[in-house]
């Protein structure tokens, strides 16, 4: 009998080789009457950067703030469809918002630290989130998070002067720190380098290239330079869909659609 069950067991299906640590299906996101994003499908690997590219104004900022809620604070902003993070429906009106935006970070175009220390910077989330049980805890956390993000050894002497007082390539990094100090599991990021000079850029894309160790990362950005150097997955946006999605590599050498070759030949956008 035991042997008649093992011979009709189903066939072993091979596991995929990478977990989605976030999925949108089907979503669509509205502006009042303006409908920008239409039913997009996207998995977010874990522990990769995805980027996601296209011309301007076809969604991407759009469908990158529908992953941490950031589109609940537009006004007369609606998104349908599902979107997950370890399966777990983030728009459940159960979810607490500020956890969600905890467990999933954001880093803008413009650096933006606080009108505070640099210290004050990153100690702020770990401070109204409860992370640090005591002062030394918050010192570990703040120097760690700034480790992390190829800070600390700059202004290791400097902890307490203003945020606001780095280079632009700095800050940019305090603003990562910022959001690796609540140990978020995903981190988005918006052009986070269209504001720096190349040395800046190289910097942090050398950090992002680090960061994916231990978070999940998605990537807007309009460099197709960099879109090839710092991700391991792209999705083409067109118009407010997903036109292509797949392996960098092949986005870059071999596109299936004609608007990801012509876009990243640069023949539109
Ligand atoms: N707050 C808003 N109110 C109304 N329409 C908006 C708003 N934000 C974006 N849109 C519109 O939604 C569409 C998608 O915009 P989105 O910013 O997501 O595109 P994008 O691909 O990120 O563009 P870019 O590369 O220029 O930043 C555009 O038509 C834009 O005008």
């Amino acid at each position: 009998m035991m042997e008649n069950l093992h011979l009709t067991a189903a066939p072993k299906t091979s596991a995929p080789a990478f977990a989605s640590k976030m999925k949108g299906e089907s979503v669509s996101v509205f502006y009042g009457a303006k409908q920008a994003l239409f039913e997009v499908n996207l998995d977010v690997y874990e522990r990769q950067v995805t980027a996601l590219i296209g011309p301007s104004g076809c969604g991407k900022s759009t469908f990158l703030r529908s992953l941490n809620r950031m589109n609940d604070t537009v006004e007369g902003a609606k998104v349908k469809g599902l979107i997950t993070l370890d399966g777990e429906d983030i728009y459940n009106p159960q979810i607490d918002v500020v956890e969600l935006r905890a467990r999933v970070g954001m880093v803008f175009q413009k650096p933006n630290p606080f009108p505070k220390s640099i210290f004050e910077n990153v100690a702020y989330g770990p401070k109204i989130h409860g992370l640090a049980k005591s002062k030394t805890d918050l010192e570990e956390i703040v120097v760690t998070s700034l480790r992390k993000a190829g800070l600390f050894q700059e202004v290791k002497d400097r902890l307490h002067d203003a945020g606001t007082g780095l280079s632009g390539g700095q800050q940019q990094r305090l603003c990562i720190a910022r959001a690796i100090a609540v140990s978020p599991e995903v981190i988005l990021m918006d052009e986070p380098c269209s504001a720096l000079d190349p040395i800046a850029t190289a910097t942090v894309e050398e950090l992002i290239d680090e960061l994916k160790q231990n978070f999940t990362i998605v990537i807007v950005t309009h460099s197709m330079q960099q879109a090839a150097r710092v991700s391991q997955r792209t999705a083409m946006f067109h118009l407010g869909k997903i036109v292509e999605v797949g392996p960098t590599e092949k986005m870059f050498q071999n596109p299936d659609d004609k608007r990801t070759q012509d876009y990243i030949t640069g023949r539109f956008g």
